[in-house]
């Protein structure tokens, strides 16, 4: 790989990575002309397409809904794409592990509310993210703390599919992921969030295939996946589950039912993330 930039358009001077994915290496960097922090995502040009460029453009376009993260920038710096957004937190995914793999029932509901929200707008621009899952989501920093934003939008829904884990079985079978797909995997993953496993997930260090996933996840039953939770997440999978690909999906239905499950909770339940400490651990470690 080529020699990784100190600078970035000048301004963006590239500090420790932060993450790394299929596509590139996210770094956390300093703007030096107004002294903020900011991740830099650099990929390496090459003669394919560039799917950061892709991710940017589809990011231009959602620009103002909540949950989105906010472009700075992008452009060519030396062998490189590189896009700036705002620096966010850790993911759902290290914030679960650090809290021994188990959300609070009104962090999973706030979540669900917040992440439900954040979909109904994605969709409403035409697009489908196509690999909604723990990692992709990340919580904001500082007055956005109580904010979930969902990252990583390079897939291209019409020729890839997500991470199997957490894939819809449409998506499995090859079928072009819809809006009802990304409904199934937010339900997927509040589950996960809730029993702190799936029955398809690998055991230990093992890895499955996407087909065992697959025949794992066909063989699964709802009742069996959602036992020992609020009966509203069942209906919920049932619901993103039988709609056909064009439906429209009913947000609100969905949303009724959280605000159900946040009925039965204590009036000293709070209505926020309340990852708050989890996040404070991840940093100062
Ligand atoms: N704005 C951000 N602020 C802080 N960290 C970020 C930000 N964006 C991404 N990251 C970190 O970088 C990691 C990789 O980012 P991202 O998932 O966008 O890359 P990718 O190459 O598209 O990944 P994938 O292989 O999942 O498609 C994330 O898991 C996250 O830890």
């Amino acid at each position: 790989m080529c020699k990784v930039p100190s600078r970035v358009d000048g301004r963006f001077r590239l500090g420790d990575p932060l993450g790394s994915g299929t596509y590139g290496v996210v770094y956390r960097a300093r703007n030096i002309i107004n002294d903020t922090d900011l991740a830099v995502k650099l990929e390496p040009l090459t003669n394919n397409s560039s799917s950061l460029e892709h991710e940017y453009h589809i990011l231009k376009q959602l620009e103002s809904g909540v949950g989105i993260p906010h472009v700075i920038w992008f452009g060519r710096e030396a062998t490189y794409h590189a896009l700036a957004l705002d620096l966010l937190g850790p993911s759902l995914h290290e914030l679960f592990l650090t809290h021994n793999q188990k959300f609070e029932l009104h962090t999973v509901i706030n979540l669900g509310d917040q992440l439900l929200s954040s979909l109904e707008y994605i969709h409403s621009c035409n697009y489908v993210h196509d690999n909604i899952k723990p990692h992709n989501v990340l919580v904001g920093c500082g007055a956005l703390e109580q904010t979930a934003f969902i990252i990583d939008f390079g897939i291209a829904r019409e020729c890839l599919t997500g991470t199997p884990v957490f894939a819809s079985i449409n998506s499995h079978l090859g079928v072009v992921p819809a809006r009802h797909d990304d409904l199934e995997s937010l339900v997927y993953m509040l589950i996960y969030f809730l029993c702190g496993s799936l029955p398809w997930l690998p055991k230990g260090r093992k890895k499955l295939s996407s087909s065992c996933i697959l025949v794992r996840k066909v063989d699964t039953t709802i009742q069996v996946l959602c036992h020992g939770i609020p009966s509203e997440v069942a209906t919920m999978l049932i619901y993103a589950r039988s709609l056909a690909f064009s439906e429209d999906p009913d947000y609100d239905y969905l949303q009724s039912l959280l605000n159900n499950i946040h009925a039965t909770l204590l009036p000293s339940a709070t209505c926020s993330l309340d990852l708050s400490h989890l996040r404070d651990l991840i940093m100062h470690s």
